[in-house]
């Protein structure tokens, strides 16, 4: 049945356990209906106070109940959403953004998308129990009470089953759409702001304007489209419940007046009718919810942002030693550079050359543990890279990405990120190394001065010499460097790579200049999708 997915129930055993204690809850909500619906047709015909204690006793308790089943499915929402989150950005964290995923789908499928979880979870899969025990035991009931009437249930009851799985083969298209346009929406908007003066000085920004206009056009067709449909199977379902539900009452109006029926039973079959089909009509109500969840989880799995919590390695002990490099491959969806051997010597300085585009950021984040390996694998010491807790290896290691993201908060903030106890002379050692205690000097407000969104009041220069700050802070045993210095004066260059070179770390630094790999002893050419190792050789 489409409320339910077996997958999502085996990976998630915070859902088998809801549905469990759902179940039982059901039980016990079928049971008070039936009780209910029984002991006031008594009440009316033939009133005890017996009947009337039970009757507000059973009252008492669906009202409970009621409470209990909407307090469960937003606590198991909620803690669900939550895994799903970790898990995402666990998986974001393990093996980085793949194929054309942008940071807006991302950010609108982790945000928006996941939030698909609790509609899915307090609409048909809580309404799912329900709508398998309370039509069966409401049947029972009937079958005992009058069976002509629970022949009339026997029949519809299906086609409403039936109507549902018609509904959930053809939603699910629609959902995966509707979910693709919005994707797209996040990603147009996001970039549409963050290119925004680049769309100025090009004279484009009235067209970026129409496109998200027209993406944002597209969304909204989607949403009614599949909110129509919703809607109109709610109609099909009330029609056909409807009708039920008069198939009965008509011949038992008319048995009431031949006298062939008691009141107490034909009232309590009328009561009872409506009560089989509810639970059924609550699930129709929330089954879009179901396609709308599962082409959540299709995406993130697409975009890589899936991997599961309990797959986490377990941490050895990182062994001191050479980190080797034997057979790697490393890449996306297919290699970009494969059959990569090298050793890196605790303390020593290696280069990382070639041509743009050949793979040298995609091999040392491969390193840095950010993209698992396609092939080979990457030792420290005898323990594979693999083996190791990422947090372990983090803090071994400090990493300058090419384009260095700063956080909105101060640049003191920036810079003792995972290291809140740091002594102030630890920032001031960390600037002078980066060559930007002079200009944190000058800010404002000094270290204290707030960066703002993306630091864009600072020079790119001095946004990656921050970077370097914050890599230098953690005194790492190996430090991976992509392009340091591209945006620095040749004196600012020079100055900073001299504090590298006084560092006790293993350092492997990306670079285009000749100058910069001059100061390494071993060169990593890669070209072609190959790596040779050299000793540095002047052209
Ligand atoms: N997230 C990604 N998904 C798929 N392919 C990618 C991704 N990031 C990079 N690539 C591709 O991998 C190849 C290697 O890119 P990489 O950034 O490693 O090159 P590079 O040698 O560091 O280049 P540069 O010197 O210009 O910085 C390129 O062809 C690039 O298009």
């Amino acid at each position: 049945m489409g409320g339910l997915d077996r997958d999502l129930l085996k990976r998630y055993p915070l859902l088998r356990r809801f549905l469990i204690a759902r179940g039982l809850a059901a039980s016990a909500g079928a049971a008070a209906t039936i009780t209910q619906a029984v002991g006031l047709a008594q009440v009316l015909t033939t009133p005890t106070n017996g009947t009337l204690v039970l009757l507000g006793a059973v009252a008492v308790a669906r009202v409970a109940l009621a409470w209990w089943d909407r307090w469960s499915a937003e606590a198991a929402a909620g803690e669900w959403k939550h895994i799903l989150r970790v898990e995402a950005v666990a998986g974001l964290r393990a093996r980085g953004l793949r194929g054309s995923a942008g940071a807006g789908s991302v950010g609108t499928l982790l945000t928006k998308g996941i939030d698909a979880a609790e509609n899915y979870v307090t609409g048909p899969l809580a309404a799912l129990p329900d709508a398998v025990v309370t039509p069966v035991a409401v049947l029972g009931a009937l079958f005992a009470l009058d069976w002509p009437s629970a022949l009339v249930v026997v029949v519809t009851v299906p086609l409403v089953v039936l109507l549902l799985a018609l509904v959930g083969t053809y939603t699910r298209d629609r959902s995966a759409h509707q979910l693709a346009e919005l994707l797209r929406l996040g990603s147009q908007f996001l970039e549409a702001v963050s290119g925004l003066i680049t769309l100025r000085v090009l004279g484009r920004e009235n067209h970026t304007a129409q496109r998200v206009r027209e993406v944002a056009d597209a969304h909204r067709v989607a949403t009614v489209r599949t909110l129509r449909w919703a809607f109109l199977s709610s109609l099909v379902l009330e029609t056909i419940t409807c009708l039920s539900v008069a198939l009965i009452a008509v011949p038992v109006g008319f048995r009431l007046l031949e006298g062939s029926l008691t009141l107490a039973v034909g009232l309590a079959v009328l009561v009872l009718v409506p009560e089989a089909f509810r639970p059924l009509r609550a699930l129709g109500a929330g089954f879009h919810a179901a396609e709308d969840i599962r082409a959540v989880l299709a995406a993130l799995s697409s975009t890589g942002s899936a991997v599961r919590v309990q797959d986490r390695l377990p941490a050895p002990p990182l062994t001191p030693g050479p980190i080797s490099v034997r057979d790697l491959a490393v890449g996306f969806d297919k290699p970009v550079v494969t059959g990569i051997r090298f050793e890196l010597e605790p303390g020593g300085r290696y280069a990382l050359v070639g041509p743009s585009g050949s793979g040298k950021t995609t091999l040392l984040r491969t390193i840095a543990g950010l993209l698992p390996p396609l092939a080979g694998e990457i030792r420290l010491g005898d323990t594979p890279l693999g083996a190791i807790d990422p947090r372990a290896w983090n803090r071994h290691l400090g990493v300058v990405p090419q384009r260095p993201h700063l956080f909105s908060g101060t640049v003191a903030e920036n810079i003792y990120i995972g290291l809140p106890d740091a002594a102030p002379d630890r920032l001031w050692h960390a600037l002078d190394q980066a060559g930007a205690a002079d200009f944190v000097r000058a800010l404002p407000a000094g270290p204290d001065t707030p960066l703002g969104d993306r630091a864009l009041r600072l020079s790119a220069g001095e946004r990656q010499r921050l970077a370097l700050a914050r890599a230098l802070i953690r005194t790492p045993a190996v430090l991976l460097l992509d392009e340091p210095t591209a945006r620095l004066d040749v004196t600012t260059e020079t100055a900073i790579l001299d504090a590298v070179d006084r560092l006790p770390a293993t350092v492997l630094v990306v670079t285009h200049r000749p100058r910069v790999a001059a100061r390494a002893d071993t060169v990593i050419t890669i070209a072609d999708g190959q790596a040779a190792v050299s000793r540095w050789q002047p052209c």
